[in-house]
């Protein structure tokens, strides 16, 4: 047999596991319409479930538990048989996966800017003293607190639609969500602003999604090898340099940090920031290196945030956390 010929090992049923909210779905929808694509004989079907990340609703995420609420029930699907691959935003996977998981793609990134979303309102910078914004991200807030100190955060959880809804009731001014989801659903009207990186710098892995599935060829046919059309190599790098930099931070959402890459040609670019939530301090690092080596482009750019102390910012951080409780 040709090794290029997969053909013998495609399965007839693909299982995708993913959460229910509206751009969970549009995300599986997407990989099943291209997997079908690809696989006209292999029957793909989406399995959707609710996460424990998606029943907290009134809490801050950083304060229950994190990221890992959102993976959790995808990894228990595929470790009992349920599904094959599980379909998340890149930006909600921990940086260490259980044991036996791995990503087996990254898609090409959407934008990955912050929206300004508001009814009444073109800009932070036209908010009014005192305006109400929205935002449960530590990172957001960060910046907001330093760059606009006369507004006021307050939390903002849920789906995207319900956080337009709470907007729309008039609970905030203003707020800050992904472009990435906005555009995938259709919502680019709501967009009055990007923040442009400059002002705004994205979470690591912020508007890719990715494809998690257990190691091996649990299943009997390599899913791995099927998943790999729709890796986007350019996107892959980038966010491989920027979830190293939370690697290295020991990243929860309890600390605000922005990692942010782009890669021209075969040179990695990657913007780096770890603050207090309150805004008063900040490191900014820079490095640039072969985009064949993310990993240690990440290092580099930690590497020149730990020099501005970074350990510093991040014992501040976890002990505005612990005083939260
Ligand atoms: N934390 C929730 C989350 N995870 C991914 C996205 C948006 C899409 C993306 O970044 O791929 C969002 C919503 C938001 O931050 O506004």
């Amino acid at each position: 047999m040709n090794s290029n010929d997969t053909t013998q090992h495609v399965p007839a049923q693909l299982i995708i596991a993913s959460r229910e909210s509206r751009l969970a779905m549009w995300q599986a929808t997407h990989v099943r319409d291209r997997l079908a694509a690809l696989y006209p004989q292999c029957q793909i079907e989406i399995l959707g479930m609710t996460t424990r990340g998606d029943q907290i609703l009134d809490k801050t995420l950083s304060k229950v538990g994190g990221k890992g609420l959102f993976v959790k029930e995808l990894e228990v699907a595929m470790a009992d048989g349920r599904a094959h691959l599980a379909v998340h935003s890149l930006k909600d996977v921990p940086m260490e996966l259980p044991e036996g998981f791995e990503l087996a793609a990254i898609l090409e990134r959407e934008d990955p800017r912050d929206a300004f979303v508001s009814n009444d309102f073109d800009t932070l910078a036209a908010l009014p003293a005192g305006s109400i914004v929205g935002t449960s991200s530590l990172r957001r807030q960060a910046l907001i607190a330093s760059r606009y100190p006369q507004l006021v955060i307050k939390p903002l959880r849920g789906n995207l639609d319900t956080r337009l809804s709470k907007l729309d009731r008039g609970d905030y001014a203003a707020i800050i969500l992904a472009a990435a989801g906005l555009k995938r659903l259709g919502l680019t009207r709501r967009i009055r602003a990007y923040l442009e990186p400059e002002d705004s710098l994205p979470a690591a892995g912020q508007g890719a999604m990715a494809i998690e599935i257990l190691s091996g060829n649990a299943a009997g046919f390599d899913v791995r090898a099927m998943l790999a059309p729709l890796n986007h190599i350019h996107t892959a790098q980038a966010v491989q340099a920027e979830r190293k930099v939370s690697q290295v931070f020991g990243a929860s959402c309890q600390i605000p940090l922005a990692a942010h890459a782009t890669v021209d040609g075969d040179t990695l670019h990657l913007r780096a920031m770890v603050g207090t939530p309150d805004g008063r301090r900040s490191a900014y690092a820079e490095a640039s290196g072969p985009a064949a080596l993310p990993e240690a482009v990440g290092e580099l750019a930690a590497q020149k945030l730990a020099a501005q102390d970074a350990e510093g910012i991040l014992a501040e951080c976890r002990a505005a956390a612990a005083g939260d409780v």
